[in-house]
């Protein structure tokens, strides 16, 4: 991936686009504070959250360091603060097999209520795409705060979240006795490291995930704003084995309304293994003077029901969460690890073009996959490859005809390609080839996203 993704100039053509609307759209430097300041608030006006406070503008400041920040102006305001705003960076993004794919995020999208719907948007979404094709990414990926936005530029739901809620009187654990225990974290900024560690392994065992920078582990620990009413409601537990060594984490507060029983929530609760996380689980759930149990951005595929005697207990919303587009099939069709052997031809439709063309994908029985171009596209190292491949990989017998969304669907593993079929949304080309597909983008894991970004 590119280091300098700050460097590069806007995209011309969206500059262009937008010039002809009257407005102007930029790179903001790093070193322009005030800039950077003005952004933050039209970043917050867009999202309707209240002004930003002086505290809260200089930790996005040293946020936003680490971003590529755009920015559209419109010179007849006269104004310092722009009317769209969209922040993105490299990020990767955890595949199936315990691998990693070079991704693009994209954040912070907004444009004013005073231009909306004159394609502000659309032109920076696709300047978006443009830039991570020039950082050298696979994918792009966003969190999205309405699902009717973003498929139009490709993008597909990858990793759905749930929203359980628990019925604290109901519940009554069914799961084996931990063999090690719960502790509270008493010194915050002692355990920073810890977290950022468990974080990392959480991470690298669940598809789906991406980086994480510094701030969120501070943000979730309570240390970004110590005496903040958020942080004073925050406690963290953590669950160490029978040698002491902390394999979890989690970051809860109870709210009580006047004086009856608290509603426990929860959105962040990292494992490095399924021993830390029942635990965690179970002290949560065994609170006493607390009537509801509600966690956030949980996994669809939770082993909860499994851990408790009545599984009605459980209520359980499931959402869109993690949007993927991809962008290089063959990278990103090779960074994963698959259900092997097997191997399929995808005829990708993609309106916008990057990623249009067909691909041969073999299977390897380690589930090791080689991706070969087969219709002689841009791709200069594909087509090398297509060159030098033996024959054999280019007739095989099973194929998908899909659009890049349905490709982004089944990616993680999320949606299972027969399933889009019955949708419209994928067509095989030869009889049998759904469930060869099935099989090898299986997963054994349910591709999980734990935070908004
Ligand atoms: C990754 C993220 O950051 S998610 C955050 C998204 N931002 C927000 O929700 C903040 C509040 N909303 C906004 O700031 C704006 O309304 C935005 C960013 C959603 C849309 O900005 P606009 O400049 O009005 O969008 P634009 O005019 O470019 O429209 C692009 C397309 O999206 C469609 N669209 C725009 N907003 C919506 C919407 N809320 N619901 C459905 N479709 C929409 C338009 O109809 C248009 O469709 P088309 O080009 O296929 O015909």
């Amino acid at each position: 991936m590119s280091s300098d993704f700050r460097a590069f100039p806007a995209d011309p053509a969206t500059a262009a686009r937008l010039g002809r609307l009257g407005l102007d759209y930029r790179v903001l430097s790093p070193d322009d504070h005030e800039a950077l300041t003005a952004w933050s608030q039209a970043e917050h006006r867009g999202f309707h959250h209240p002004r930003p406070t002086p505290e809260t503008l200089e930790r996005e400041g040293a946020l936003l360091q680490d971003r590529r920040v755009q920015g559209v102006y419109d010179p007849g305001l006269g104004d310092a603060i722009p009317v769209a705003t969209v922040a993105s960076w490299p990020t990767g993004l955890s595949v199936p097999g315990g691998r990693s794919v070079d991704g693009w995020a994209v954040a912070a999208v907004t444009v004013a209520p005073t231009h909306r719907r004159r394609g502000i948007a659309r032109a920076m979404m696709q300047a978006e795409l443009a830039n991570a094709v020039t950082a050298g990414a696979a994918v792009a990926v966003l969190t999205a705060t309405e699902a009717t936005l973003y498929g139009r530029y490709g993008y597909a739901p990858a990793a759905r979240a749930a929203t359980l809620e628990i019925d604290r009187r109901r519940v009554e654990w069914a799961g084996a006795e931990a063999p090690g225990r719960v502790r509270f974290v008493t010194d915050a900024a002692g355990f920073r490291r810890t977290a950022g560690q468990i974080v990392r392994r959480q991470v690298a065992r669940t598809p789906g995930e991406i980086d994480r920078w510094p701030a969120l582990v501070d943000r979730v620990l309570g240390l970004e704003d110590p005496a903040g009413e958020p942080a004073r409601a925050t406690r963290v537990a953590r669950y160490d084995d029978e040698r002491g060594q902390a394999h979890g984490f989690v970051s809860y507060r109870i709210a009580r309304d006047g004086m009856g029983a608290g509603v426990l929530e929860f959105d962040f609760l990292a494992a490095a293994s399924d021993e830390a996380e029942a635990a965690l689980w179970r002290f949560l759930l065994e609170q006493d003077f607390v009537s509801t149990v509600r966690a956030r951005l949980r996994s669809i595929d939770e082993p909860l029901r499994w851990l408790l005697a009545d599984q009605r207990a459980i209520t359980t919303t499931i959402g869109d969460h993690l949007w993927l587009r991809i962008l290089d099939p063959v990278a990103a069709l090779e960074a994963r690890r698959y259900e092997g052997p097997g191997s399929l031809v995808l005829e990708l439709d993609d309106p916008l073009g990057h990623a249009a063309g067909r691909y041969a994908l073999e299977v390897s029985a380690r589930g090791v996959a080689e991706v070969q171009r087969l219709d002689g596209g841009a791709d200069a190292s594909s087509t090398t490859r297509a060159a030098t491949a033996p024959t054999r990989r280019s007739k095989p017998a099973h194929g998908l005809r899909l659009g890049v969304d349905a490709l982004a669907a089944m990616y993680l593993g999320d949606a299972r390609a027969s399933l889009l079929a019955r949708a419209g949304r994928v067509e095989e080309t030869g009889p049998g080839s759904l469930a060869v597909a099935d099989r090898l983008f299986a997963t054994n894991r349910a591709p999980r996203l734990s935070i908004w970004f």
